[in-house]
């Protein structure tokens, strides 16, 4: 018997390769906006200033930081005050896309988000804000935002490794909603669909990074996985990773990439249904070993040592994430699980089926 309530979001999204100027284009003017605001950080400024062809923002604000600092916050917001803009055009990952929604929780500003990672924001009501060194996170439908722009050539400049990484995180959104507080068969349909495209896509970006048919792949899993993420909500992998990145300020993608197989090895064995359907996506017979093969064609980031976390902070960790985990997660977490699956993730201790 199926019994679930679902909530879906309502979003406009345009998805072609090559064509970004142009749908963006197109939406500024469906908007009738008379002061847009691009926002875009300084490594995404050439991408945003070819994308923004033929517009002619009020203003173009470049400073952005990982985790959305509140002090950040709060200048750009000013800044939009300040500017009497009415419509906000994020170009960039998710620490952009993130500022953007900064701005819009508090003004009602309307966004219109050109993603250039797989970090999925641009799909979710989810917003995060970071104060000393404590990591908010809240969900508001202001901050979602109205029309999502994709474009794989966009994609073609990311550094290899961050685009696995990035895949990585998309993939994490996907296989942690299989278990989420509010997963149901619908966003766990996209949640399978999101995995088969972006393992295949992923390879295709290893293989030949600067192909933009498996950035278009992955762009699509990403979405998929981030609309999964947004409407399951925020499973133990999420949970910890929040701990993680807003209080060590660790890089957001590779610390998901580090953590998903330990946090998958975890709860498969309790999630055994959920399990199945992740494998079948992988085409294996085991949930773990699929994300472990994939791991190892993509040369995924394996430990957190190498992200500036260290041994003396995992005890801070564990304590910190336990109060946070879900309570409906499949496995029951205590302080004590989640300091060995913390030590293994930050040691690089390859992840099995046994993990306790
Ligand atoms: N609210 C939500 O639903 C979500 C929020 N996030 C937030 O997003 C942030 C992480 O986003 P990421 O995209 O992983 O990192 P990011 O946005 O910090 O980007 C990483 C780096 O890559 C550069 N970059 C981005 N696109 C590029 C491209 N196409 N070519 C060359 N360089 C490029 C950026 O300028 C930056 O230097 C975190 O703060 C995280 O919490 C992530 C997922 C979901
Ligand atoms: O931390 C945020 O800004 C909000 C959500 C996420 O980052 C989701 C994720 O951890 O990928």
């Amino acid at each position: 018997m199926l019994e679930f309530d679902h909530d879906t979001l309502g979003q406009r999204v345009r998805f072609a390769s090559g064509k970004a100027a142009e749908n963006l284009h197109s939406e500024v003017t469906r908007f009738g906006a008379s002061a847009v605001m691009v926002i875009a950080a300084e490594a995404e400024r050439d991408i945003a200033t070819k994308v923004c062809r033929g517009l002619d923002p009020a203003l173009v604000y470049t400073d952005v930081a990982p985790h959305v600092p509140v002090e950040k916050a709060e200048e750009a917001r000013a800044a939009a005050t300040e500017h009497r803009i009415d419509l906000l055009v994020c170009i960039g990952g998710g620490s952009t896309t993130g500022l953007a929604k900064a701005i819009a929780l508090t003004s009602g500003l309307p966004i219109i988000a050109v993603p250039t990672t797989y970090a999925g924001s641009e799909a979710t009501n989810v917003w995060g804000l970071t104060e000393a060194a404590r990591k908010t996170t809240g969900v508001d439908t202001r901050v979602l935002p109205t029309t999502v722009i994709y474009d794989a050539e966009l994609l073609v400049t990311l550094p290899a490794e961050l685009s696995v990484a990035s895949g990585l995180n998309a993939l994490a959104h996907s296989i942690d909603s299989m278990w989420a507080p509010r997963t149901d068969p619908i966003n766990q349909a996209f949640a399978v669909e999101a995995i088969r495209a972006l393992k295949g896509g992923l390879q295709v970006i290893k293989a030949d990074p600067r192909d933009s048919r498996g950035h278009e792949r992955c762009l699509y899993g990403a979405y998929l996985s981030a609309v999964a993420f947004t409407s399951a909500g925020s499973g133990l992998h999420h949970k910890i990773c929040h701990v993680l990145g807003g209080t060590y300020n660790l890089p957001h993608a590779q610390t998901h990439a580090v953590l998903l197989p330990h946090v998958l090895a975890y709860n498969a064995p309790a999630a055994p249904e959920a399990a199945e359907r992740i494998a079948s996506a992988f085409g294996t017979t085991s949930a773990v070993d699929g994300l472990t093969a994939l791991g190892r064609i993509l040369d995924a980031p394996t430990a957190l040592r190498n992200y500036g976390l260290r041994e003396s902070d995992l005890d801070e960790a564990a304590d910190l994430t336990t109060p946070v985990a879900p309570p409906s997660n499949p496995r029951p977490v205590t302080k004590e699980s989640l300091a060995n699956l913390l030590h293994n993730a930050w040691a690089g201790v390859p992840p099995t089926s046994k993990e306790n």
